[in-house]
Parts: C-alpha cells; structure tokens; sequence
C-alpha cells in the first residue's frame, strides 16, 4: 500500500484509504446480497431484532416491562389490572383516550375512559418516571392456522428502578383496580359466543334486588347472609384450603323467580354475570378454556342445567370412580367435539380445576331437580340448595306493595286463601298486579285469576275422569271381545 513517511512513521495515503474503504464496501455488499438471498426475511429479521435487543440492552439506561393480554393461555390479570388503572392517570401529556361505552339501552350513560393504543401515558410513583404505552398485533388467519389479535402494555422505566417497580408500583396498580373494580358502578352481563370463541358482553341492568324478591323473609335473610359471610371469608377459604367458590342451586317451578334471584344476588355483590349456556360449548377442552377466562368477583350462571346436552346424562362407570376420587379423566373426551360431559362440569366445581380464580360464585338453575345426576348434588358440590316455590302469603304482601303500593286490602284474606288452594307462581301475581295501577282492580283481576284455576282444575279432573271412563269402556269391549273369541272355537267344535 503507497504511504508517506512523517517523522520516522510510515502512514498510508489519502489515495488508498479510499480506495480499500472502497474495496470493503463493495465486499460488504456482495456478502449483503448473499445473505439477502440466501437467508429467509423471517430469519433475518428475527436476527436482527436479537441484535438489535441485545445491544440496547447493554447500552440503554432503561429498562421494558411487557404485560400481555394473556398468561399461559389464560387472560392476564396483571393486564386487566393495568387497563382500569391507567385511564386514572391520564394527564396533561396524554394526547388521546379512548371514550365508550356498552350500555345499549342508553345513549345518555356516561362514557367511560379507556387506553388507546400506541398513545403514551406518563405516571409518577414514589420519585419514579414510568411511561406506558398500549401496543397492538392485529389478528392473522388464513386456511391453516389463526392467531387472534393481542395487545400487551409497555412499561419503560429506569434499569436502576426495576425492583421498585415489581415490589411496590405493580402491587399499588393491583391494589388500585381491585378497588374500582369492586366500586364499579356498571356490572357486565357476559354470553359465550361460539362462533368467535370469546364472552360478549353488555351492560346489566337489572332492576332485581333482594327488596323485591317475593320469598319467605327468613329463607331471603339466609341467602343474604350466606353472601355477605362469603365475601368476608376470603382468609378463611385459604386457611382450610378451599377454592374461594360458593355454589348455589336455584330449584323450582318456571316463573317462581330463579333468574329473579341471580339479578338480586349480582346487584347485592356487585358482581358480573357470566350466563353459559352449556349446549353452545363443544367440549370439556373448550369448557374449561371458557371458564377459565372468567374474571374474579364474577357469577358463573348456568340456566336449566337439567337440560344441558351431555352434563346431565349418567356416567359410564370409569367416570363414576374417576369422580369420585375427585380427579375425572376428561382426557378420553377432550379433543372430541361431543359437547360438555357431566366430569367436565364437576371438575370445574370442585375439581382441581376449580381453584381458578377468587370469589366466584357458582349458580345452577333447574325446574326439575329430581333430573340431575346425584354426583351434582352431592354434599360440598352446590354449597347451598334454594328452593324457589310458589307465591306465598309473605310474598304476596311484598309484591301488591311493590306493584300496587299498598300493604293491606280486605281482599288480601280472600286472595291468600285462594291461593292456598291452587298455587299460583309470583310471576303469574305479579302479571295479575300489573293489569291496573287501581288496587281494588288488580285485586279483583288476580281474585278472577285464582278462581279459574279452580275451573281449570275442575276441568282437568273432569277430563281425567272422562278418560277413566273412555278407559274402563275400551277394557269392558276388549273383554267381551275375548269372551266372543273364546266362545267362538266352542261354537265350530260344535
Ligand atoms: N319471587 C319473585 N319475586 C318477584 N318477582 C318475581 C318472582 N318470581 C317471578 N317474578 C316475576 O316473574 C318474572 C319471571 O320470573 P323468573 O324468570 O325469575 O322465573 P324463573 O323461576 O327463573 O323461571 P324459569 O324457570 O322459566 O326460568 C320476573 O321477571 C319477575 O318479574
């Protein structure tokens, strides 16, 4: 290489500096398409962002926490956290906010703030700066595979605040949205929606509470007490190693006021209801995705279990034994498409399944409670059994005060004697009661109304009869149709 000589020291030119950075180019560009053509995008890509974290990570003086959307398949509480915290912290450099909300029964309900994506939000905690922003990956699908879409919030803070930030600032976001979510003015209502996979829901708004239930005072007294000891066991649930989980079982005619009682109960928690109709979930793989994706503080409501695809229909005996040593195999059925099995359903009462998730209240539903299978009704499956009967004389009181405004009437013996008589179910008063806002009218019209079941009766038993005698009359036929073969033979004989 030509060089000049300064001062003892031989130094290259000018001249071939150029001219070697020139033949280093053009080498790393040859060995650029190479790689380029050689090497898939993917990979290199994949390289390059490897690099890439591998330097930052070394010379950046932050540090990233990422918190995804879920964990371990299952939706992330630590994400869900976030989202009802940040919206709290939304200051003066925050150039966007997401607004909504899902009550579709009122355009007028104030809208709730949430967190838009790729917008940056800044919180201060205890001397720390963290900055959070909302990242998204649209969904992917084509014939072979689909990933559904996922979003994950970014924390940046400094490398030197890290374990602050896991030991005290998490925590204080945990400790925070427990708070509004148990203030929370607005419950859900979630259904299962198949066809996505996923729980839709909507505002729930259901007029329902224990002051409107027509029951027995003191069977009402018993549930409210039932609730309020269990949201106040929660050290208790952990002491004696049970899943904190209450089961109920809501039995009765139709229109005695089960769903009445589920409204009531949600209202009186402030708990969100999530209403699975168990025939609309393929299998117990898929059952236990769906629950699985329930959050906390929630109601789980499954409605006329007795009619529920397979959950009701009675085991083989290997499920029987599995069951009862509290650990079903659901593995033989998992991956078919046969809908829930009643071991699926079990193990998520009181299966090993069922220590997912906090406070969860558990409802079943029937009008036919002698249809379920008695390993549903097993001591400690459903914790509480509540009757739901016809109305009675308390619970009539209760509802001509709460539709009529009233507390006593000179109808109110001859009505409560009436239905002594002939049953009648709260929804049928309540249907009667709401004819006229006139007391003496409404009375009257549930007066009429309890006295044709008495004509209804009269008639049934009077088409039973009719039928006993239609009956008796085709037996008399038949013997004597008997009597005429018999006699028959003789005759030829003779
Ligand atoms: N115990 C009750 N107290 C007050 N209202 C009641 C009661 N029972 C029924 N009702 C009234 O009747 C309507 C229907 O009752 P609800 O749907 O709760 O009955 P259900 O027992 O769940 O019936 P089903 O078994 O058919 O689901 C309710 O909207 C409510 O207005």
């Amino acid at each position: 290489m030509p060089s000049v000589s300064m001062g003892g020291l031989q130094l290259p030119t000018m001249s071939s500096l150029l001219s070697l950075y020139a033949s280093l180019s053009a080498v790393i560009m040859i060995v650029r398409t190479i790689l380029n053509d050689m090497i898939p995008e993917s990979i290199r890509d994949f390289i390059s962002r490897k690099a890439s974290d591998f330097f930052s990570s070394y010379f950046s003086r932050d540090f990233t926490f990422l918190i995804e959307d879920h964990w371990e398949a299952v939706e992330n509480e630590t994400f869900r956290a976030v989202q009802a915290y940040l919206p709290t912290k939304v200051g003066p450099d925050t150039s966007c906010l997401l607004l909504g909300h899902n009550d579709n029964n009122n355009l007028l309900a104030v809208a709730q703030p949430g967190v838009s994506v790729y917008t940056r939000i800044v919180d201060h905690f205890q001397g720390m700066k963290l900055e959070w922003t909302l990242n998204e990956k649209e969904e992917k699908y084509n014939s072979t595979y689909y990933i559904p879409k996922n979003q994950w919030f970014q924390l940046r803070c400094k490398r030197s605040d890290k374990e602050r930030v896991m030991d005290s600032y998490i925590p204080h976001i945990c400790r925070t949205a427990e708070k509004i979510f148990y203030d929370r003015e607005i419950l859900s209502i979630y259904t299962y929606n198949q066809e996505e996979s996923n729980w839709e829901s909507t505002v729930f708004k259901h007029p329902a509470t224990f002051e409107t239930l027509a029951m027995e005072p003191e069977q009402k007294q018993g549930i409210i007490d039932d609730l309020d000891l269990f949201v106040r066991r929660k050290e208790y649930f952990r002491t004696v190693g049970r899943a904190w989980k209450r089961g109920y079982l809501l039995w009765g005619p139709p229109g005695t006021g089960k769903s009445t009682l589920v409204a009531a109960i949600a209202n009186h928690l402030r708990f969100h209801v999530y209403d699975l109709q168990l025939q609309g979930v393929r299998s117990d793989f898929e059952l236990r995705r769906v629950l699985t994706s329930t959050t906390n503080r929630s109601i789980l409501l499954i409605e006329d279990v007795d009619c529920s695809s397979n959950s009701t229909e009675p085991r083989s005996s290997d499920e029987i034994t599995n069951d009862d040593e509290n650990g079903p195999d659901v593995k033989k059925r998992s991956a078919s498409d046969k809908g829930v099995t009643l071991s699926g359903l079990l193990n998520f009462i009181d299966g090993l399944w069922s220590s997912c998730g906090d406070e969860r209240i558990i409802i079943f539903t029937t009008n036919h409670k002698e249809k379920l299978d008695p390993a549903l009704l097993r001591p400690g499956r459903m914790d509480v059994h509540v009757y739901m009967g016809h109305c009675t004389a308390a619970g009539f009181k209760l509802l001509a005060g709460k539709y009529l405004g009233i507390e006593d009437h000179e109808l109110f013996k001859r009505i409560e004697d009436l239905m002594r008589k002939f049953p009648a179910t709260p929804a049928e008063v309540a249907q009667q009661l709401m004819i006229s806002g006139k007391p003496e009218v409404a009375l009257d019209g549930l007066v009429e109304f309890l006295k044709g079941k008495e004509v209804d009766r009269i008639e049934k038993i009077g088409g039973e009869e009719e039928s006993k005698s239609k009956n008796l009359w085709c037996l008399m036929r038949k013997w004597k149709n008997k009597k005429k073969k018999k006699k028959t033979p003789l005759v030829a004989e003779e």
